[in-house]
């Protein structure tokens, strides 16, 4: 994956014009997306100079350089397609001859991924975008042949990306090869008029992302290229002769590295919201604990604790997955160049659940932090909702959850069937064939317990779900509809093997870093990570009670132990969000600032909406008005 060069955020932050004067949730949709391409492309000229200073670094783990961009949108960058899938698809399904022709403008075209269309998101087989073979002339006729068939949702399609990758389905003499990629030019880079035989524009207002220009494509009789067609995979030859790849899901290679790259993404979501939601709850004092004493710090409630720590321990959770999720996918890549795929089912199952679980939960819990700053919560200029809505829409882009779930399902129903035949499994699912030969320890509570408990679960409800699937066909269901009939058991597998992924990781990469660190930063990493084990143990109860010894003690011991770890987080609360080292201009928060400032900064906004530029509407004497002295008794 080429990585871009982390601007300095003095750098950015010191461009004046990068400004806003008047708050984004002033301005119109169209005065909204206007100015984030002024400040996007300010932005895209930063890093067209600094990727000329320095190399590329391939396979670089994840960072949230990207996310400067969005504290200066204040919203999502309508370039970021440009980087999150249209470059990696290109260098992950290109040739390198290919490589070096379709990026050899670099910064110089924007482009975008424009897989989904207005009929089909999940089902990627049934996509109807069709790329016919024109032997006569060397091209592929690109067409939409229905209106379902319109290219719709991806981001910057609308009015930014000048280029696109493509999905369509491979026709070549007649003959279906299924869906492929291929490099599109879909505007005129000088005047950025659409080309002809295209029909471009943006599907309409969202519940958030109103800045990501998502838009919709048809064509009609277009013709590219034959060379157009990314062909490191699979190849169409001058005379017609179609190479298939090795393995054709690597096609879908590029979902892949977003699903693993989106768990770093909401460990930086969460961090934001944590940063703003403690730090408010340090500031708002509200109420008493004890009658006779002044009003507390809402941060003193231990509900509120209970409400807020588990997102400052699951952003580091989020952190230390992402990076070890990625540390498999480079591998696996670097497998997949030297021509090996035995690892790929295991890293689409693994990226799959972590995808879904991360985003998820970033959702409920970026809530939870805006439900726990009371109505100021509820305030854009807290910037709490953009926060909500940026992050759940991760939960259906790049992979609808249910729909990613059921795909780890069918690796977890697979790897049982393999621990049942006495295969080896790989580590992440080694715990299967311990269940199945029933070696397994009893209740320990321990943080390595509970993550042994939680391996328990999963095992048990995969058991489960084999059992539910054997059962419907030996009562003469097809395999397929014995699978739906049990996918609401399947989906739990899944979600039960994601939290144990998650639980597993945080603690041991935890536990094996902390000899290296300062006892006082081992000891609150620990508590957190102990933290984020002991609060999904709990409120995992009921499955761990079906399948492990644990007992009514050991739980009431675990809730004792969980308050007494509120308790010692307390005091570091606010460093811990601190440490997340958001600057106020990314952080973007009336609520949150740094300086503790809430009020004045609540209504220094305030002051800055249109409506307060004079203390009597015009709207009084044009409507109000005539109707009050017509009703005046
Ligand atoms: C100006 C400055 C700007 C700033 C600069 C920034 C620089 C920084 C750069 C880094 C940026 C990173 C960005 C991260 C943030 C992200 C922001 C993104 C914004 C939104 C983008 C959204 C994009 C999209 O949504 S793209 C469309 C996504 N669509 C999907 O995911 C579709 C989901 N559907 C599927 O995946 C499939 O259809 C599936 C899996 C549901 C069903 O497949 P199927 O063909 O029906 O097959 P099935 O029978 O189920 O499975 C067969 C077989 O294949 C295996 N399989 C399936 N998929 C995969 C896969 N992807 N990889 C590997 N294997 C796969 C499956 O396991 C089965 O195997 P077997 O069991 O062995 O048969
Ligand atoms: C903010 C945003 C940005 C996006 N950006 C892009 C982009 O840049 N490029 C791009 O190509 N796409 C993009 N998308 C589209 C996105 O990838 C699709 O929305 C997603 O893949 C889901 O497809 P769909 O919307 O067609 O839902 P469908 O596939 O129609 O699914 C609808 C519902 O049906 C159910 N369902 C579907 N299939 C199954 C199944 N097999 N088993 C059980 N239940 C099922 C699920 O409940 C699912 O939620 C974006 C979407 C959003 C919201």
């Amino acid at each position: 994956m080429k990585c871009y060069p982390v601007p300095r955020e003095n750098l950015v932050l010191s461009i004046d014009n990068l400004k806003d004067d008047i708050p984004e949730e002033y301005l119109s949709h169209k005065e909204c997306y206007e100015n984030v391409i002024r400040k996007g492309s300010v932005l895209y000229d930063i890093f067209s100079e600094l990727s000329k200073d320095r190399k590329h670094k391939a396979h670089q783990a994840p960072s949230n350089a990207y996310r400067i961009s969005d504290g200066i949108m204040q919203n999502v960058n309508p370039f970021l397609l440009h980087f999150a899938l249209f470059v990696p698809a290109i260098t992950n399904q290109a040739t390198p001859e290919q490589q070096a022709e379709f990026l050899k403008h670099g910064f110089g075209i924007i482009g975008t991924y424009a897989q989904t269309e207005l009929g089909h998101g999940t089902f990627l087989r049934g996509l109807e975008t069709t790329a016919t073979l024109d032997l006569e002339t060397d091209e592929f006729v690109l067409n939409s042949p229905t209106l379902t068939s319109y290219k719709w949702w991806p981001g910057g399609l609308g009015h930014t990306a000048n280029h696109c990758v493509v999905m369509a389905q491979l026709y070549v003499k007649g003959k279906c090869h299924g869906p492929h990629l291929f490099f599109v030019q879909i505007r005129d880079i000088e005047t950025h008029e659409p080309l002809p035989g295209l029909k471009l524009g943006e599907i309409g207002a969202k519940m958030g992302f109103n800045t990501a220009d998502n838009g919709f494509l048809g064509f009609h009789n277009f013709r590219i290229p034959r060379n157009n067609m990314l062909m490191k995979n699979s190849q169409v030859l001058k005379d017609g002769t179609y190479v298939e790849s090795k393995n054709e899901k690597l096609t879908y290679g590029s979902m892949v590295f977003v699903r693993v790259y989106l768990l770093s993404d909401m460990a930086y979501m969460l961090a934001r919201a944590a940063t703003i939601s403690v730090r408010y709850s340090a500031v708002r004092h509200q109420s008493h604990i004890k009658p006779d004493e002044p009003e507390v710090q809402i941060l003193d409630f231990v509900i509120q604790q209970h409400k807020l720590f588990i997102s400052i321990a699951t952003s580091h959770a989020f952190k230390i997955c992402g990076l070890w999720l990625w540390q498999t996918y480079s591998k696996v890549m670097e497998d997949i160049g030297k021509g090996s795929m035995d690892r790929l089912p295991e890293l689409h199952a693994l990226s799959c659940c972590l995808k879904t679980t991360s985003t998820r939960d970033a959702g409920w819990l970026i809530e939870q932090c805006r439900l726990a700053c009371g109505g100021h919560g509820y305030l854009m200029s807290s910037n709490l909702p953009s926060l909500y809505t940026t992050a759940t829409a991760a939960i259906t882009y790049e992979g609808e959850s249910t729909v990613l779930l059921l795909q780890t399902a069918r690796y977890l129903i697979k790897s049982w069937k393999r621990a049942m035949e006495g295969e080896s499994l790989p580590a992440t699912v080694s715990f299967l064939s311990e269940y199945f030969n029933k070696r397994y320890n009893k209740w320990e509570n321990t943080p390595k317990g509970i993550v042994d408990g939680l391996k328990l679960v999963v095992a048990g409800v995969t058991k489960m779900c084999a059992e539910s699937i054997q059962k419907h066909v030996s009562r003469g269901q097809q395999y397929e509809e014995a699978w739906n009939s049990s996918s609401v058991q399947l989906i739990k597998a899944s979600e039960a093997y994601s939290r144990a992924l998650l639980c597993e990781v945080f603690w041991f990469e935890v536990d094996k870093v902390s000899s290296t660190l300062s006892n006082n930063l081992a000891v609150v990493l620990k508590q957190l990570a102990e933290l984020y084990i002991t609060y999904w143990a709990l409120e995992k109860r009921g499955d761990l009670l079906v399948y492990t010894t644990i007992s009514k003690d050991d739980l009431d011991k675990l809730q004792e132990r969980y308050e007494e770890l509120l308790a010692l987080i307390r005091p570091n609360a606010v460093g811990l969000v601190d440490s997340f080292d958001i600057r106020d201009e990314i952080l973007c928060s009336t609520l949150g600032a740094y300086d503790g400032r809430v009020y004045e900064r609540m209504m220094e906004h305030a002051l800055k909406s249109p409506l307060n530029a004079e203390t009597v509407n015009q709207s009084f004497h044009k409507y109000m008005k005539p109707v009050i002295l017509k009703h005046k008794i």
